[in-house]
């Protein structure tokens, strides 16, 4: 019996195990839609508050960097904007931000709280790929942990899989890493994941769909998986190992090229 090589799986989740196109043509329409009541209603509630003090404080440093398309936002002071002129504000700001799809931690926070009450009041329903869902159930049986990192926030993340069209899959994840542990194209952050994993990173794969994030799991050590899924942005694999059906995956990942016509390693 041959030995397995790695002992935890770290998935993303946006091209990986989720569609993109439920990224783009379902969550991000329900905050487009949802946004304005949610500020609007929620003025006052503690909670709203902090997200959108966070979305002034980005918009604040995103001037002062001289991205163009950012609006200062004043919050407080003398000089601090209406409430209706600071919803407006951060209205825009939002929609210039998921226009560019930005991967920031300020936004992310916002949209998850807002997607929140979609799942509960089950307007939303987390889409995931079925042989992903067939793999974390596989690699949970055989001892493997499986953890998820995304930019999206860690609600969001624990939103997706708990309220998924395969029913909750947060059974099957032992823990959640979101942009807070560093971004996603930083090798040190795969470091810091494998550290407050505790394991190392030689024993982790890692499976994203982009390539950048695929170089920095793999200068911190990790394995990787090139993950291909329809609607993901086409990509030149070079010599990364691809795969477009998880179940394929084995549990001992050759460094040398494989025969699985699913998964390759061109090299
Ligand atoms: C998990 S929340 C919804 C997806 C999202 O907003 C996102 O940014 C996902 O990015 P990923 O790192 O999973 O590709
Ligand atoms: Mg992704």
């Amino acid at each position: 019996m041959t030995s397995r090589t790695y002992d935890a799986v770290l998935l993303d989740i946006e091209g990986t195990t989720t569609p993109i196109s439920f990224v783009r043509d379902v969550l991000f329409p329900y905050v487009k839609h949802n946004i304005r009541g949610f500020l609007e209603t929620g003025w006052e509630d503690p909670e709203v508050q902090k997200h959108v003090h966070a979305i002034a404080k980005q918009a604040n440093d995103d001037v002062r960097a001289g991205i163009s398309s950012a609006v200062e936002i004043n919050i407080d002071g003398p000089h601090a904007d209406s409430a209706e002129e600071v919803r407006q504000k951060v209205l825009l700001n939002i929609e210039w931000q998921m226009k560019s799809d930005r991967k920031i931690g300020a936004l992310k926070a916002l949209q998850g709280c807002i997607w929140r009450a979609g799942y509960e009041s089950g307007q939303l329903q987390g889409v995931m790929f079925p042989d992903a869902v067939e793999a974390i159930r596989r690699w949970t049986a055989a001892g493997l942990k499986v953890f998820i990192y995304s930019s999206g926030s860690i609600e969001a993340q624990k939103l997706i899989f708990g309220f998924s069209d395969h029913g909750n899959m947060l059974q099957y994840i032992s823990g959640h890493f979101d942009t807070t542990t560093g971004p996603k194209i930083a090798s040190s952050s795969y470091t810091a994941i494998a550290d407050k994993i505790g394991v190392a990173p030689e024993r982790i794969l890692f499976v994203s769909d982009i390539i950048l994030e695929i170089r920095a799991a793999e200068k911190a050590g990790m394995q990787t998986m090139l993950s291909v899924r329809p609607g993901n942005a086409p990509v030149d694999a070079g010599s990364f190992q691809t795969c477009s059906d998880f179940t394929t995956i084995p549990l001992s990942l050759p460094k040398a090229s494989r025969t699985d016509p699913e998964c390759s390693v061109e090299e």
